[in-house]
């Protein structure tokens, strides 16, 4: 196993002690392999650049998620990549944003309804819920017959495909994380599919209505599989992500009360439903989130592999190679943040821009050709679950509260958070 079970003890110092020994291009072992390790934002950001095209996607996730996310954006290639995304980008225009924006609050509001106030919720459990509502019903314009009990094995199909990273038996078999994730996949195949028919048939403003019918100028589309490959993708990295973002800023808020305030008195003066401008306009909320993101990657190591040998920072890296980019890390690197591990949204405020400190500095989003095609959706998720959130409650969290994380595969916290929030 090498250093994976360091790895999921505490990653970061895993990384801070390679850095240390070795540089920005450290050696390690994992599953019986040499890696490489690329740390700092000029190794990542060379990697992510990929000028020689010596750094493949594909062949590095698959190796974590690869039979649960086939064909994903995110595990396709060079070319292939290149032609899957230019129909995608075509679901993510400013005027599509518009659209998601409007269908949003509802959605929130819906949401939002069930939640318990007074007394201690698990925020992490609710907010992933609540963000996979979301994303059934923008995503799939609701999911017609498929009550609460469904939603929630959607849910858990979701859940099995990603912790399906941190797999060590790693074929279909009963009773292990890749046992559960091929079941998982299965399950969201058939959901998916059974819609399939209707959103060929109709078209409405929903992602996968979208999936269906975008069309290129050259006139590209996605086939049948091509839709469902992409909607498994893009709903895991839609819902999972937000949540991790809009939990960890809870955590902050609820332990900074000022930014609370501050937050709050922003998204009281926009009124119930703010259109597109009007959450970009929440400039408190958006240093807050960009803080969480930093301290909290939802994405904390991106994987590569290299299809050709390469040179990163001066250091030959061989053809076949496995290869992590210590996002987390380097968002975390004394040499880029003042205080690094304290919360401080101004930092990203006009008269400091640290994360202008380096291009790489701050990567929440990944860099290069397979940048996040849903962040700015997801910004706008975020703030519009803040938005009410904010609006209509208030909480306070433990400033001595640590969120004891899981790193088996992306970062949760392991208590579910708990959070009591209180009607304003
Ligand atoms: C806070 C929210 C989010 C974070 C932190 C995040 C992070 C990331 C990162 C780091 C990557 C790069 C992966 C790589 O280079 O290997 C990525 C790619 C991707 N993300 Fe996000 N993401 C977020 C929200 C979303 C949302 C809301 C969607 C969809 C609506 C989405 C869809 C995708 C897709 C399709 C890719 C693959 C892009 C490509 O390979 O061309 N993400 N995301």
């Amino acid at each position: 196993m090498g250093n994976l079970f360091k790895y999921q003890r505490d990653p970061v110092a895993l990384y801070q002690r390679h850095w240390e020994h070795y540089g920005p291009v450290a050696p390690s072992y994992m599953f019986g392999k040499t890696t490489a390790m690329l740390l700092g934002p000029d190794a990542c950001g060379e990697a992510l650049q990929n000028r020689d095209k010596a750094f493949a996607n594909g062949p590095a996730w698959s190796q974590l998620v690869g039979p649960f996310f086939r064909r994903g954006l995110m595990l396709i290639d060079f070319d292939d990549h290149h032609g899957h995304r230019r129909i995608m980008q075509e679901a993510f225009t400013p005027q599509r944003l518009d659209g998601y924006t409007r269908r949003l609050h509802p959605a929130v509001e819906r949401a939002l309804a069930g939640w318990e106030t007074g007394t201690e919720v698990p925020a992490y459990w609710r907010l992933k819920q609540l963000t996979l509502d979301i994303a059934a019903d923008l995503f799939m314009g609701g999911v017609g017959g498929a009550g609460r009990d469904e939603m929630d094995r959607i849910n858990r199909a979701f859940i099995a495909c990603v912790q399906a990273a941190a797999g060590i038996v790693r074929a279909d078999v009963p009773m292990t994380r890749w046992g559960r994730a091929y079941r998982g996949r299965r399950k969201l195949e058939r959901f998916l599919r059974g819609y399939l028919p209707a959103k060929r048939a109709t078209v409405s403003d929903d992602i996968f209505s979208v999936l269906c019918h975008i069309e290129t100028e050259d006139g590209d589309r996605f086939s049948d599989d091509d839709v469902i490959n992409h909607m498994i993708f893009l709903m895991m990295a839609a819902h999972d992500t937000s949540t991790i973002t809009t939990t960890a800023i809870l955590q902050y808020l609820g332990q900074h009360p000022d930014w609370q305030e501050r937050c709050r008195a922003e998204a009281l003066a926009l009124g119930p439903a703010p259109d597109r401008a009007g959450l970009d306009s929440l400039v408190s909320v958006d240093l807050v989130m960009r803080e969480a993101l930093r301290l909290r990657a939802p994405v904390p190591v991106l994987v590569r592999y290299t299809v050709k040998d390469t040179v990163v920072q001066g250091v030959r890296i061989p053809a076949d190679t496995f290869c992590s980019l210590g996002i987390q890390f380097t968002h975390l690197m004394p040499e880029y943040w003042a205080d690094p591990t304290v919360f401080d949204p101004e930092r990203f405020g006009p008269d400091r821009r640290e994360d202008r400190s380096h291009r790489f500095a701050w990567m929440p989003f990944g860099g290069g050709v397979h940048k996040c095609i849903g962040m700015h959706f997801g910004g706008l998720e975020v703030k519009a679950i803040l938005h009410r959130l904010l609006g209509g409650y208030h909480w306070n969290v433990d400033p001595d509260y640590v969120a004891p994380l899981d790193h088996h595969a992306l970062p949760f916290p392991k208590d579910g958070q708990p959070i009591t929030l209180i009607r304003n």
